[in-house]
């Protein structure tokens, strides 16, 4: 059996996430409606093609008016439509006029309804407060207030939320141009593995099936498979190569017993890995590996393992693959709330919950088959090699199911 080289081979932290960041191609955009747009990241600048509001509109209900009180009501009696461009209304007169209705050419204010009485056909304000809509010239929303057409409103980069997609509407677009996600394959690995019920001895139930690609989702990926592989050489070479994805994140088999063929199978590919292991615990036999222009993330069996691999590795791959600015725009940082070990000579993740005080706490759970802690986990601690002490700043990262 050959002996291969393990610590020595390992990339520290901050290497593994650059490399993993430089890793991910140059982002490519399609257009999606608006209704596929949430969560996605803008490829073009959002240019309104209108001015906002596109035309001066009524902040009331009410009456549009002109000059000084009293005012004859002209227009139609019923209640008032969006009304016309164009039409005008003269000094003395009113117009009846809804929230939202066009303003008449001329109109220097809306006087709100509870504001003003109409008497046979004349219209008054009602105590101070009409006054002062009629004085301040209120209740009108100017046209272009807003914006200008073909001003940028948002900027390339941006993560489509709610209220930017919302704006897209209001400048009248129909589609909109985000980045296209990266199409990842998930491969599982593991002949002792069960996808249902309860398991018997020597045999483990799988927690990947469903929860990765629920997780590479919420790092921006569409994930267009998920595939079991048996532990045997060829098969796992042709689930690398098979399916039609930028992406393939394997889970199990990155060690070197001969159960193990991620790596073989990398090594028969040609695959040029690019982050052979992660100087990070637990974690550490996460992989990145690039065969033409396809990349294999090959994550651990162990499932916290593998979860922490995914946010170290995936993290920055995913982020940079989603043209959403620099990396590590998913870190922060918090106060330790106690002291935190290190993982001698490698960097510690550590699942943690964030105390009434803001500082973290681990949630304990933290062996590498365990999934108890990271279910429980609010952040995960980035605990450099030589430990913190409580009270110091340490770096999180972010959850991106956590929201
Ligand atoms: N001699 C050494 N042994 C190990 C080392 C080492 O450096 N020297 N590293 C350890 C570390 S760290 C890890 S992590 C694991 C990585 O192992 P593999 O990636 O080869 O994973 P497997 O052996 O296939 O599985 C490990 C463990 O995970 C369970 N598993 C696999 N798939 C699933 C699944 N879908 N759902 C739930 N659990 C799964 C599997 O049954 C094993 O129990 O290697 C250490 N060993
Ligand atoms: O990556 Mo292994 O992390 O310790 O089980």
């Amino acid at each position: 059996m050959t002996v291969r080289p393990t610590v020595t081979e390992a990339v520290d932290w901050a290497a593994a996430r650059r490399i993993a960041a430089a890793a991910a191609p140059r982002p490519a955009a399609e257009r999606v409606g608006l209704a596929d747009a949430l969560g996605r990241t803008l490829a073009a600048p959002l240019v309104t093609a209108l001015d906002l509001p596109h035309y001066a509109s009524s902040a009331m209900d009410g009456w549009a008016v002109r000059g000084p009180a009293p005012w004859r009501l002209i227009g139609p009696a019923g209640a008032p439509g969006a009304g016309e461009p164009g039409l005008g209304i003269g000094i003395g007169e009113a117009q009846r006029i809804v929230t939202g209705g066009v303003v008449p050419r001329g109109a220097d204010a809306v006087l709100r309804a509870e504001a003003g009485r109409v008497d046979r056909g004349t219209l008054e304000p009602v105590g101070e407060v009409g006054l002062r809509d009629v004085r301040e010239g209120r209740h009108i929303r100017l046209g272009g207030s807003e914006a200008r057409a073909g001003d940028r409103l948002l900027e390339a980069g941006t993560p489509l939320t709610p209220p930017r997609i919302a704006l897209a509407a209001a400048t009248g677009a129909d589609v909109i141009e985000v980045v296209r996600r990266p199409r990842v394959a998930v491969v599982l690995t593991g002949d002792e593995v069960v996808e249902s019920g309860v398991p018997g001895p020597g045999r483990v139930r799988d927690s990947f099936r469903v929860a990765l690609p629920a997780a590479l989702r919420a790092l921006g990926a569409e994930v267009v498979g998920v595939a079991r592989v048996p532990d045997d050489a060829a098969a796992t070479r042709a689930a690398m190569t098979s399916a039609d994805a930028d992406l393939v994140v394997s889970t199990g088999g990155t060690g070197r017993s001969d159960a193990d063929h991620v790596r073989a199978a990398l090594a028969d590919l040609g695959a040029d890995l690019l982050v052979p292991s992660v100087a990070i615990r637990p974690g550490g036999p996460t992989l990145l590996a690039r065969i033409a222009d396809r990349l294999v993330l090959g994550l651990p069996g162990n499932p916290l393992a593998a979860m922490l691999g995914l946010l170290a590795v995936g993290g920055p791959l995913l982020h940079a693959w989603s043209g959403a600015g620099p990396a590590d725009a998913a870190a922060g940082q918090v106060r330790a709330g106690t002291a935190l070990d290190g993982g001698s000579g490698v960097t510690a993740l550590v699942p943690a919950v964030l105390g009434p005080d803001g500082s973290a706490v681990p949630t304990g759970y933290h062996g590498a088959g365990m999934l108890r802690g990271l279910a429980g986990a609010e952040v995960v601690l980035v605990v450099p090699p030589d430990g913190v002490g409580a009270g110091d700043a340490v770096t999180t990262l972010r959850l991106p199911w956590a929201g």
